[in-house]
């Protein structure tokens, strides 16, 4: 008991009796966790409502957490969605640190999400992405302002339901509201402060009534996931170009090859988990990079001129160009700094008591990993607000989670398993808008004047969607 005396927890504001600290952060919790470490420094806690929270925001807590205590951090906190949405928590996302999980994530990477398997998808992104530019190559000759935000989304779920589900799905498909809203929909509701979950004695009483529309929502996406396995059951191979993710997760599960139980509420929840985790990810990723394309015309011209260097102007993008596109590299750097799209990243949980830097962490304690604020931190980054592309120029910081001051895809046990494949479709989708096409805002509007702010959430994309003018620009009709 004596010891226990020594024992700190990091420091963090007073709380309210009750409440913690909820009072002092708003919609933007990010933002607002930024300020608050400000003061309290790079390891803080705040207790929302009756749970404390560990805050990391510099890059060497990130280290701490990520690579040194990675381990211990390795699990994520109960959160009640996946107990409805994902089959009692049967996703990766969300699944508690242990012998499930790293099954489950071996499955993932190697069956799923391997180089061999993105690769076998690359016609489909060919063909997708043709198909948008063609629709904007209409637009172009017609000078119709198009919202760029709402092209992307659409792309980039059509990208994720053919890689997916072998098929596109359609608005009518899902509900009265429609795929896509019902997605943002469950997106939302894990991302709103949950009462029941900071006063786990409200949860009963279920005051916001999330329960009870986690339960509508789980049964629409039930009904319709059973729909698509069906559908997969009943059609015959010769029909297939390639296997989608269906076929291969049905595979596994006949071929009783893994290691643990996996039947169909197994392979709903990972369906699930992958439409949720690619679909918003990439085209928020994209949408804000076009935007500071758009704010800064110069950078903008410099990456195509490397596009016209090195594709030229007689033919498309081929995502065998990228690896030769290094400004394009860049460019993807400095949005993904300045706008990661997880900005806490997801929850993490501690797995047994630890020490980090002095300060006692208990078992069971949750982390937030500010990765927003480690992109604007000025120990770290020169003059961190500005977009400057250049200033990854001979550096050799990548994005892949070993650089501990630019994790928009985090890093360690948890890092994105995605990685690959979402990098993929941002290089490709962005380095082909901008080779396509020249961009102006509408309504003679300023780069200035256009309006960045942010919508938190588990994905923050822009409050408002990106609005602009093409012009076609390459040589071939
Ligand atoms: C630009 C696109 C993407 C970004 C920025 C992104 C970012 C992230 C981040 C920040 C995390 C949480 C890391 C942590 O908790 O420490 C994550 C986890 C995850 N991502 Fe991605 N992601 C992207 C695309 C994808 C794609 C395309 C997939 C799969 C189709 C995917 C699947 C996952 C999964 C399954 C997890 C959970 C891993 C686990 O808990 O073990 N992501 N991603």
């Amino acid at each position: 008991k004596f010891s226990n005396k020594k024992k700190k927890l990091p420091p963090g504001p007073r709380g309210l009796p009750l409440l913690g600290n909820l009072h002092m952060v708003g919609e933007n919790l990010h933002q607002d966790l930024y300020k608050i470490a400000k003061k309290y420094g790079p390891i803080m806690t705040i207790r929302f409502g009756l749970v404390p929270v560990i805050v990391a925001s510099s890059p060497h807590a990130a280290e701490q957490f990520l690579k040194n205590h990675d381990l211990v951090f390795a699990s994520r906190p109960y959160n009640e969605v996946p107990q409805y949405m994902f089959y009692e928590r049967r996703n990766l996302v969300s699944a508690k640190y242990g012998p499930y999980w790293r099954n489950m994530r071996k499955l993932c990477t190697l069956q799923l999400l391997s180089n061999a398997k993105i690769h076998q998808f690359q016609p489909m992104r060919k063909q997708e992405l043709g198909i948008l530019v063609n629709f904007l190559k209409q637009a172009a000759s017609e000078g119709t302002v198009i919202d760029l935000s709402a092209k992307v989304a659409s792309l980039s779920a059509n990208m994720s339901c053919l890689m997916i589900f072998g098929k596109k799905y359609m608005d009518e498909d899902l509900g009265d509201k429609g795929f896509k809203a019902l997605i943002q929909d469950i997106l939302h509701i894990a991302a709103l402060p949950n009462f029941a979950e900071f006063f786990p004695f409200l949860r009963v009483l279920d005051l916001q009534g999330f329960a009870r529309r986690m339960k509508e929502l789980a049964k629409l996406f039930d009904e319709f996931l059973e729909r698509v396995i069906d559908e997969h059951v009943q059609s015959t191979e010769e029909q297939k170009q390639a296997k989608d993710m269906v076929d291969t997760l049905m595979d596994i599960m006949q071929s009783k090859e893994a290691e643990f139980e996996f039947d169909r509420r197994h392979i709903k929840a990972i369906l699930l988990d992958l439409l949720i985790a690619s679909m918003d990810t990439s085209s928020t990723t994209i949408e804000w990079i076009l935007t500071e394309l758009l704010r800064h015309p110069e950078v903008m011209k410099k990456l195509q001129n490397e596009l016209e260097q090195v594709v030229g102007k007689n033919r498309m993008v081929e995502e065998s160009d990228l690896k030769n596109l290094q400004y394009l590299d860049m460019v993807i750097k400095e949005g993904c700094r300045l706008h990661p799209v997880a900005p806490l990243l997801l929850p993490h949980e501690s797995i047994e008591d630890c020490t980090v830097d002095g300060f006692h962490l208990p078992k069971g304690s949750r982390l937030l990993l500010n990765v927003w604020a480690i992109g604007r931190d000025s120990d770290t980054w020169l003059e961190p607000e500005k977009f400057k592309p250049e200033r990854f120029q001979g550096s050799n910081v990548d994005l892949r989670g070993r650089n501990y001051e630019l994790l928009p895809f985090g890093s360690g046990r948890r890092g994105c398993p995605g990685l690959q494949l979402g990098l993929t479709v941002v290089r490709l989708v962005v380095a082909q808008l901008v080779h396509c096409f020249d961009w102006e805002l509408p309504n003679g509007m300023l780069p200035k004047d256009i309006d960045m702010t942010e919508k938190f959430g588990l994905v923050t994309a822009r409050a408002q969607n990106l609005m602009a003018i093409p012009t076609y620009r390459l040589h071939i009709k």
